[in-house]
């Protein structure tokens, strides 16, 4: 079965201003366990496609489905974990207090509550700081929150929105390394959106490239290494790894790399 299955979706708006088409004949197709990123100019509807899949906006066309269910039936059965820009935890509660949140809501006893915590602040490498209160810690670790609080009901699918937009460039690459890491140990998909050409390459299998609006999918490339599986540090100096950078800055500039695109790093 697969995580996500979206089928000839288009998405436009309709405001005072005239009809926006956000979104054009998306076709995509995401696997169990599969680690995929979007990426492409500012405004070509990334987002927009995250927020589809998350049945926090209704397709204009076409149809999704996360785990062969509607996206609403897989909210319901809590089948994804949102992580998005802003951390968004509750600063009135401790970190213990904001990871165990959802649990908390779905009614899950005190003792199975504790437990779970303690094991996701522990994934996360915040055991010592569950007492704290999100104010108190650096915006990587209120990442790493977040992160805790979305595995919290283990989600077969995670769904991120620019979740390291924030964060200085030392503490996103530990931060890429752990998400790598932790989505290797709990073998949940991951649908990613980044603005980052080497963020992406390091952590995925497939990198999703879109065109400006309407945005539309012009290209899916697999992304391998030689001799490599893992996403480890080492990777980043990989001659391979620079081939892959290459290959998504090419896919992203449709064969003229000297044209920027508005609102991707190449850093
Ligand atoms: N609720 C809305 N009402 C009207 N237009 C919208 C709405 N949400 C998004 N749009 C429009 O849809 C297009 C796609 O927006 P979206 O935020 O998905 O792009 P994005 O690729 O995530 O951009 P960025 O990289 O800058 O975050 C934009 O033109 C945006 O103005």
């Amino acid at each position: 079965m697969n995580a996500v299955t979206i089928s000839g979706v288009g998405k436009t708006f309709d405001t005072k201003e005239g009809t926006t088409v956000a979104l054009e004949g998306i076709d995509l197709t995401i696997a169990e366990g599969e680690f995929v990123s979007l990426i492409g100019p500012s405004g070509c509807g990334k987002s927009t496609l995250m927020r589809l899949v998350a049945d926090l906006e209704q397709p204009t066309t076409g149809s999704i489905e996360v785990f062969g269910k509607t996206p609403d039936r897989a909210r319901r059965d809590q089948d994804y974990g949102i992580a998005f820009q802003q951390a968004g935890l509750l600063p009135w509660r401790t970190v213990a207090e904001n990871v165990g949140l959802p649990l908390e809501i779905h009614k899950t006893g005190k003792a199975e509550r504790t437990a779970r915590v303690a094991e996701l602040l522990e994934l996360v490498g915040l055991s010592d700081f569950g007492g704290r209160y999100p104010d108190q810690l650096s915006g990587g670790m209120q990442q790493r929150v977040a992160i805790a609080r979305a595995l919290a009901e283990r989600p077969r699918l995670l769904l991120m929105d620019e979740p390291f937009g924030a964060l200085d460039e030392m503490t996103r690459e530990r931060m890429q390394g752990e998400l790598a890491r932790i989505a290797g140990e709990t073998g949940a998909a991951v649908v990613f959106v980044t603005h980052s050409i080497p963020e992406a390459v390091f952590l995925s299998d497939r990198v999703v490239v879109m065109s400006p609006r309407p945005g539309r999918i012009t290209d899916a490339l697999t992304m391998s290494f030689a001799g490599k599986t893992g996403r480890e540090e080492g990777l980043r100096e990989q001659a391979s790894f620079f081939e892959m950078v290459t290959a998504v800055r090419e896919a992203l500039h449709q064969g003229s790399p000297t044209t920027a695109v508005r609102g991707v790093e190449t850093r």
